[in-house]
């Protein structure tokens, strides 16, 4: 009996062997027809591969029309989120107002009795606080002319001023408040791009700052050291309300009672205040600790000041022994600063039953990562870039990376080093299985979404600064896009400087020997 070979996983040539073909769809048929058979089996043949090709027309459409329905639903549940996050940002700033107009309706009895510790606190009458409150709680600002009432009920009441600056554009090295016109001018028909200017960014404090907080690396003797004693510096030299974290406060009276002065915060309600607070935020660690500085404020982000106690030290400019010295410069004035811009993450479930069912979107400084995790399987993601297929990622998993994570995990990856005020959003492929995919740097200005297809053989794990690892599983997505709050960081001299110095002296760059003189050359 002739056997035919297998319908869908082989053909067979001219010399009657057997071999795999290209999409798994090949033609069969036995070795020795009858001529009549022969004409027969040729038609049926012609006849099945017509269906055949229909077929797999038709699986194809059908997957075209999946991908845009889920295309459709993702971008809609997206959306949805973001009105809903703007909703609940919207609630809560009329609360505050709400609960500000009410704690400043305190009758002129309590006002005349009650003591101010020091003339520089200026208690609010009502209409002003109505105005003020009014005037300076910017939209997506950090508010730095509000009056506020500190969290601490048996405080006799005192206002703490937050302290308020101006960022400008430098040109060319000196302090200019001049509005820089757009990129690109279309006078006269001309397309012209603006004139270069230095573009480093400056902060000019309007008032002094009053109130920082210092947050340290865990663990570690000689950061606790450094923060005992720059604590006391600030408070006896310059007079600063401090902050830091509950385990730092505790550390601090275990050194000794006197640090009774230092506040810290009970909940996570008071942390998402602490940007209405805080004039300037120190770190005493490395990178990590400026991620964990980032990470704790899910909106304004007051300026940072990074100092160095870490192995590598990318967004560590300051060198801690020389604390003083920067701290009076800083809290001065003017300061150059890096707006190191951030990616807004949302994670979209496939199961989720209406699109307000949604997570709290995550902010990542460097990258948020998709990979396979603990799954021996390659990744399969579908990537979309403002709703347009890009492509789909088969390999360890991806990094979308800002421009600031450009020389993290993203640079580990093969993906370029780029510039932290270069606006852009890197894609990187980790260990992908196609020799021709590359790296790319997209605008900053797109969305991008990545989803799971329902057929993919595994989950993928999502990881935010490499921290708080989430499964999704097939059908769901997640979407990101450049976050509308930046981590303001103070430059040790300015953006580039303090750029190319981490690359030379965190990764030795281009670190070479000079060829020797001696030996062949041109004549
Ligand atoms: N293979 C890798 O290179 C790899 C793997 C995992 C995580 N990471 C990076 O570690 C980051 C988390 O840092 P962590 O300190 O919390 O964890 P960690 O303590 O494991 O530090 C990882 C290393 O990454 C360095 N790093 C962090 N941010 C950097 C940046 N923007 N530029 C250059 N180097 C940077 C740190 O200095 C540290 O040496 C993640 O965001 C990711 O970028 C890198
Ligand atoms: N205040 C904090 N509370 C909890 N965890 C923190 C805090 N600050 C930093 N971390 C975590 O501690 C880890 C180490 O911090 P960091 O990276 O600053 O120190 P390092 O690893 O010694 O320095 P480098 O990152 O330069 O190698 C990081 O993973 C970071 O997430």
């Amino acid at each position: 009996m002739t056997m035919a070979p297998n319908k869908l996983n082989s053909s067979v040539n001219e010399n009657g062997s057997c071999s795999p073909s290209e999409n798994g769809f090949a033609r069969s048929f036995s070795l020795f027809p009858a001529e009549a058979d022969h004409e027969l089996l040729q038609s049926s043949i012609q006849e099945s591969d017509g269906h055949l090709i229909e077929f797999s027309e038709a699986l194809r459409t059908v997957a075209k029309a999946l991908r845009r329905a889920a295309e459709g639903k993702a971008s809609a549940q997206a959306e949805a989120a973001e009105w809903k996050r703007k909703y609940e940002l919207e609630r809560a700033r009329n609360l505050k107002l709400d609960h500000k107009v009410q704690s400043c309706r305190v009758n002129q009895g309590d006002l005349d009795g009650l003591k101010l510790d020091s003339p520089a606190k200026k208690l609010v009458f009502c209409d002003e606080a109505d105005e003020l409150s009014e005037r300076c709680c910017s939209r997506h600002g950090i508010c730095s002319h509000e009056v506020l009432r500190d969290g601490n009920p048996d405080s006799d009441s005192k206002m703490l001023r937050k302290a308020s600056f101006k960022l400008s554009w430098c040109s060319k090295g000196e302090q200019s408040d001049q509005h820089k016109h757009d990129i690109v001018s279309f006078e006269r028909g001309n397309i012209t791009t603006a004139e270069r200017s230095s573009k480093q960014i400056s902060l000019k404090w309007e008032s002094c700052p009053q109130t920082v907080l210092i947050l340290t690396k865990p663990n570690s003797v000689s950061v606790q050291m450094l923060c005992a004693e720059m604590t006391r510096w600030l408070r006896e030299q310059k007079k600063l309300n401090i902050y830091v974290e509950p385990r730092v406060r505790k550390e601090l009276l275990n050194v000794s009672s006197y640090y009774s002065f230092v506040e810290t915060w009970k909940d996570d309600k008071e942390i998402s205040l602490l940007h209405t607070k805080v004039d300037l935020v120190i770190t005493l660690g490395g990178d990590g600790t400026v991620l964990w500085a980032a990470s704790m404020f899910k909106g304004p982000v007051p300026p940072v000041v990074p100092f160095s106690l870490g192995s590598l030290g990318f967004m560590t400019p300051f060198h801690s022994e020389h604390y003083r010295e920067y701290l009076e410069s800083i809290l001065k004035g003017p300061i150059s600063i890096t707006l190191r811009h951030r990616l807004i993450c949302h994670v979209v479930r496939d199961a989720a039953k209406s699109e307000y069912e949604t997570e709290d979107p995550i902010l990542v400084l460097n990258e948020v990562t998709i990979d396979r995790g603990i799954s021996s399987y390659l990744t399969n993601l579908e990537c979309y870039c403002d709703n347009s297929f890009v492509t789909c990622v088969q390999g360890d998993g991806l990094i979308l990376s800002t421009t600031s994570g450009s020389t993290a995990y993203s640079l580990a990856a093969g993906g370029s080093m780029v510039h932290p005020q270069v606006p852009g959003i890197l894609f990187t492929p980790i260990c992908p299985h196609s020799l021709s995919f590359r790296p790319l740097i997209l605008p900053e200005y797109v969305t991008l979404r990545v989803q799971i297809p329902f057929n993919s053989r595994s989950p993928a794990w999502a990881s935010f600064d490499g921290k708080d690892r989430k499964q999704l599983a097939p059908g769901d997505a997640l979407v990101c896009s450049m976050a509308l709050w930046p981590v303001p960081t103070a430059c040790q001299v300015d953006s580039t400087n303090d750029f190319l110095r981490s690359i030379h002296e965190g990764l030795h760059w281009n670190l070479r020997k000079t060829q020797s003189f001696d030996g062949p050359r041109d004549l």
